[in-house]
């Protein structure tokens, strides 16, 4: 079984470049971690975890996506982004070169959570 990280690990941690070749986490390592980031949820088809914000207006989803922009880059592990109805922003996790759950996911989701965000009050 895999070793859960805490999300102080994960803040210190960085993302391993991954083409492949990792097993995926299993639903109960993937259950395991997802309960150290705060907020993220596991959904399937494709397995990912997914977090949701309502955020003050479109400047501030964009300037938030301007943060994980540069946090992914950095990180070279790339969420999806959704903003929809200028102020919902959703964000879902996963690699896409084991198309299911590595760490790497849980290292930028508890990294995403450490990203200044202007929510709607
Ligand atoms: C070499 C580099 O690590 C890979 O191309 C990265 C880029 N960003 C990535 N992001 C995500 N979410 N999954 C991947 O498998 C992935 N692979």
């Amino acid at each position: 079984m895999t070793e859960v990280s805490t999300k102080e690990q994960l803040r210190t941690v960085k993302c391993v470049p991954c083409e492949g070749g990792v097993p995926k986490l299993t639903p109960e390592e993937a259950a395991r971690q997802n309960q150290e980031v705060d907020g993220w949820k596991i959904l399937s088809e494709p397995d990912r975890i997914t977090k949701s914000w309502t955020v003050k207006n479109f400047v501030a989803g964009m300037e938030f996506f301007k943060h994980v922009t540069e946090l992914a880059e950095a990180e070279g592990h790339h969420p999806d982004l959704h903003l929809v109805g200028y102020r919902n922003v959703t964000i879902d996790i996963w690699t896409h070169a084991i198309d299911g759950l590595s760490l790497n996911d849980f290292i930028l989701a508890a990294k995403i959570d450490a990203l200044p965000i202007e929510e709607k009050s």
